[in-house]
């Protein structure tokens, strides 16, 4: 991430030096394809599986964003292909997985965090805005999962895919497109899970709650300033807690998972505020 969004997880340092929760050859010499790998979320996951032992395949529209990941992940002494690609171009898409077959000979995991989105209210919404966020949060998504699953099915080797959405079980006011991109997301997961269960692939989500990152540049100062208090934990998460669910579901601890959707959003799902008893001050003392 940036050193200058207000919202930095952490420094490079952090994410190179930070104490791993996992064994540090958990991932060993598999290879992992993280999309959207520079800045954020996908930054720490592709260098958190690097200090895992895998090899990375990153890509991203910006190429600068992109080294300057491939950078820390080398100076661990991982291996690492750096592709520039929309995931909006299946064609694009196409070719990226053809060169990571082609350099690597394998691809164990792909982790779809490539996304994004703007706030405006719905109704407000452009023909041309609506597609940017459905093609780049639903069918970009697509492009890559279907490439993967044709690469393990064609060299008849398994394989597991990650999805990163969001929590829109509440409905998300103000990101309806995303809420919509994310909901085909999950359910597209769901379903591939059963089809390309016979292939030995398996297909979750993860679902972040507020999580500080540079990308949340992109909301108004009030909306930044209330995200905290969208979950019981009354604060943002961290990249690294999205990396580290994304390294359960990787490793042997996900081998009975598929078709799930693990959620990280602190409590946001439970959160709410209607209270019978006095509002404890934690969370903001009584209501007036
Ligand atoms: C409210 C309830 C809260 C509950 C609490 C829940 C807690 C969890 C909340 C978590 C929510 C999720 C957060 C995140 O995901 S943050 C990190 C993600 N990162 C980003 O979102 C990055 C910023 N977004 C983007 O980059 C883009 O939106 C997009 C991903 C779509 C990029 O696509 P593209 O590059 O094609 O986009 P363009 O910039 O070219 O724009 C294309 C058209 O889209 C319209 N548009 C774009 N921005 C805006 C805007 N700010 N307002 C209105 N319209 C916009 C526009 O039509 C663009 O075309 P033009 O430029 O020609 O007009
Ligand atoms: N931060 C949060 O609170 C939450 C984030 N998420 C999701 O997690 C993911 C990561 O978000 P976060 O790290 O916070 O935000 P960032 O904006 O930092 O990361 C998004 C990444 O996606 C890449 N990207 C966007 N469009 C494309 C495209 N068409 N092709 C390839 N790459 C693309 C961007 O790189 P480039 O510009 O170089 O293409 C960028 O690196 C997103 O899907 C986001 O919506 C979900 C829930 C909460």
């Amino acid at each position: 991430m940036t050193q200058t969004s207000p919202h930095a997880t952490g420094s490079d340092a952090d994410l190179i030096t930070a104490p791993l929760t996992y064994r540090a050859d958990l991932l060993k010499d598999q290879v992992v394809l993280v999309s959207g790998a520079g800045s954020g979320i996908g930054k720490a996951i592709a260098v958190q599986c690097a200090r895992l032992g895998a090899r990375l395949a990153i890509c991203g529209r910006k190429a600068d964003k992109l080294e300057a990941t491939a950078e820390l992940i080398r100076g661990l002494g991982g291996e690492v292909l750096v592709r520039p690609a929309s995931i909006r171009d299946a064609d694009d898409v196409g070719r990226l997985h053809a060169e990571v077959w082609q350099r690597f000979g394998r691809l164990d995991h792909l982790v779809n965090n490539a996304g994004g989105q703007f706030p405006q209210a719905a109704i407000d919404y452009s023909v041309k805005g609506w597609n940017a966020v459905i093609d780049t949060n639903l069918t970009g998504t697509w492009h890559m999962m279907q490439a993967a699953a044709r690469g393990w099915r064609d060299h008849g080797t398994p394989g597991s895919i990650i999805n990163i959405v969001t929590v829109i079980w509440r409905g998300m006011p103000g990101v309806a497109h995303t809420c919509a991109a994310r909901a085909g997301v999950i359910y597209l997961s769901k379903t591939v899970a059963i089809e390309w269960a016979p292939l030995n692939i398996r297909v979750n989500c993860v679902a972040p709650g507020a999580i500080a990152t540079e990308g949340m540049d992109v909301y108004s100062d009030e909306a930044q300033r209330d995200l905290p208090r969208s979950n019981l934990m009354q604060r943002f998460g961290q990249a690294r807690d999205v990396a580290d669910a994304v390294t359960y579901l990787a490793g042997p601890s996900g081998a009975f998972v598929t078709g799930e959707v693990m959620v990280v959003d602190g409590g946001n799902q439970v959160w709410g505020d209607q209270w019978t008893i006095p509002r404890p001050d934690y969370f903001g003392g009584q209501r007036p």
